[in-house]
C-alpha cells in the first residue's frame, strides 16, 4: 500500500480523485526541472512520453532541493560514492547542466556555470569561503540601481546589456518547505504577466550569500515596472542565518511558505533520497533512535517538519503579515484556489484561474493546460509526485504524534489550521 497520509484532502478539480503511483512522466533531463527553460519544468506530453523510463535525479537535489540532506546528522563517515550521489554531488553537476539550457545568458559559459555551481556555493569548501566572505558581502552596497558596469567590472561581461527592463531583487520569495510543492507553486505564478521568476533555486541566502548582493541580482531575469521578481529556494525556510540575510536585502520582502503535513513531507524527503540512493536504511531506522523510541530530530527529514520552531526564527526579523502560508494539500486538490490567494497577497490581479488548470489522471495531478512560454499541456517532471515507499502504520502514527504540538503552535502562530491532524 503506498502511503499518503494527505490522501483525506477533498479534490476539487474535475477528477482529481486518485493520486497515481507510478512516474509515467519523466524528465529525462531533469535539470529542466529547474531551470527555467521555456516551458519551466514542466513536460510536454510526448516529451513526457520520450522520457519516459529515464534517470529519476533531479537537479533540484544538488542546486535545488537545496535543504540539508535527509541523512545529515546521522553519517559520520565519508559519503561513498553512491551516498555522494544521493546528497546531491551528481546533483550538482546536473544542476550545471540545467544552468546551461535555462539561462543561457547567463549561463552559457561553462567556467561561468562551474562558478555559480561550486564556486563556494553548496560545497563545504564553499562553506568555508562563504564565512570568510560574510564581511565583504555584508556590506550592502550603497546604490545596486546604478548601472552595474560603473561598479563592477567583473559582472560586465556576464550580464547581456540589452532586454527590456531591470534585473532587481526579488519582492517575493517562495522560503519552503522542501517538499512541500514550491515548484508546482512557482509554475503556476510563472503564469501570471506581471510575475518573472528565476527558474533555478539560486540557494543564495543559504549557501551563496558570499557572492554578494550584486552577483544575486545578476542572476534575476529582467522585469518591467509593476512586474514582481521572484524566486524560489526551498531551504531558506530551515536556515538559521537566511530570515536576517532577506531582511538586510530588504524588509518589505513578502515571504511564502508552502507547508505540507510534516510526516507526509518527510516521506516525500525520503522517497527523494532513496529514488538516488538504493541501500538507503528504512525510513523507520532513520526517523527512530531506538525500535520506535525518541525521534530523531536530527535527522533533516524530521527536523524540517518542526514549522513553529522555524517560523518563531523568522518572526524575529519580519511580521506575521509578511508571510503567506499556502497549503501544500490544498495546492493539489484546489490549485487555483490557491494561486489566488498568493495573487492577492502579491498584490496581483487574479490572472491565473481554473481555466488555467486540468488533472492529469496519468500523472495524478494538476497539470497546466498550456505552460509559460509553451503550446500544450504540461505537468511537471516525475520527480513531483513520486510514489512513496511504504511506511508502516504504526512509525506514520508515532510520527502524527510526534507532530502534533508542533503543527498546533504553528496553527495557532499562523492563525491557519492546516488540518494535519
Ligand atoms: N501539480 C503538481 N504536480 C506534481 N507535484 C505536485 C503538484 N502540486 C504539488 N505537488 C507536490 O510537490 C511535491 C514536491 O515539492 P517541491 O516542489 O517543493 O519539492 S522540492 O523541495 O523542490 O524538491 C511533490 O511531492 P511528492 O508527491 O512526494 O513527490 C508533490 O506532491
Amino acid at each position: 500500500m503506498e502511503l499518503r497520509a494527505e490522501a483525506s484532502v477533498r479534490p476539487k478539480i474535475q477528477g482529481l480523485a486518485r493520486r497515481h503511483t507510478f512516474a509515467e512522466f519523466c524528465d529525462s533531463d531533469p535539470c529542466r526541472e529547474s531551470n527555467g527553460a521555456p516551458g519551466g519544468p514542466f513536460l510536454s506530453q510526448p516529451e513526457q512520453g520520450r522520457a519516459a523510463g529515464a534517470d529519476v535525479g533531479t537537479a533540484e537535489a544538488g542546486c535545488g532541493g537545496g535543504s540539508p540532506s535527509p541523512l545529515q546528522g546521522r553519517v559520520q563517515a565519508p559519503p561513498s560514492g553512491r551516498l555522494q550521489a544521493a546528497l546531491g554531488f551528481k546533483g550538482l553537476a546536473r544542476c550545471g547542466e540545467a544552468a546551461l539550457g535555462g539561462e543561457r545568458g547567463q549561463f552559457g559559459n561553462p567556467q561561468r556555470l562551474q562558478e555559480i555551481v561550486w564556486g563556494g556555493c553548496g560545497t563545504d569548501a564553499g562553506q568555508g569561503r562563504l564565512s570568510a566572505s560574510v564581511g565583504r558581502s555584508s556590506i550592502f552596497p550603497p546604490d545596486l540601481d546604478v548601472p552595474r558596469h560603473s561598479r563592477e567590472p567583473s559582472l560586465r561581461t556576464r550580464v547581456p546589456a540589452r532586454g527590456p527592463g531591470r534585473r532587481r531583487f526579488p519582492q517575493a520569495l517562495i522560503v519552503g518547505v522542501k517538499k512541500g510543492g514550491t515548484r508546482a507553486l512557482l509554475e503556476f505564478l510563472r503564469l501570471h504577466p506581471d510575475v518573472r521568476a528565476l527558474g533555478s533555486e539560486p540557494h543564495f541566502f543559504d549557501r551563496c550569500y558570499g557572492r554578494g548582493l550584486a552577483w544575486y541580482r545578476s542572476l534575476m531575469p529582467r522585469t518591467l515596472e509593476g512586474q514582481i521578481t521572484m524566486e524560489k529556494t526551498p531551504s531558506y525556510f530551515v536556515t538559521r542565518e537566511v530570515p536576517r540575510r532577506i531582511h538586510g536585502m530588504s524588509p518589505d520582502t513578502k515571504l511564502i511558505v508552502v507547508v505540507r503535513n510534516p510526516v507526509t513531507r518527510a516521506i516525500s524527503d525520503y522517497a527523494q533520497t532513496l529514488s538516488k540512493t538504493p541501500g538507503l536504511p528504512s525510513f523507520r531506522a532513520l526517523a527512530f533512535r531506538h525500535g520506535l523510541g525518541r525521534v530523531d530530530t536530527a535527522w533533516s527529514a524530521v527536523r524540517i517538519g518542526l514549522y513553529a520552531q522555524h517560523l518563531a526564527r523568522w518572526l524575529r526579523y519580519f511580521p506575521l503579515s509578511h508571510f503567506l502560508f499556502v497549503s501544500g494539500e490544498r495546492l493539489v486538490s484546489d490549485p487555483a484556489g490557491e494561486v489566488g490567494r498568493v495573487q492577492d497577497f502579491l498584490g496581483l490581479k487574479r490572472v491565473i484561474t481554473d481555466k488555467h488548470f486540468y488533472f492529469n489522471a496519468t500523472k495524478g495531478f494538476p497539470c497546466l493546460k498550456k505552460a509559460q512560454g509553451g503550446s500544450g499541456p504540461r505537468c511537471l517532471g516525475k520527480s513531483k509526485g513520486r510514489p512513496h515507499p511504504r511506511v508502516p502504520e504504526a512509525v506514520v502514527q508515532r510520527l502524527r504524534d510526534f507532530y502534533r504540538p508542533f503543527n498546533r503552535k504553528f496553527y495557532q502562530m499562523t492563525g491557519q489550521d492546516f488540518g494535519w491532524d
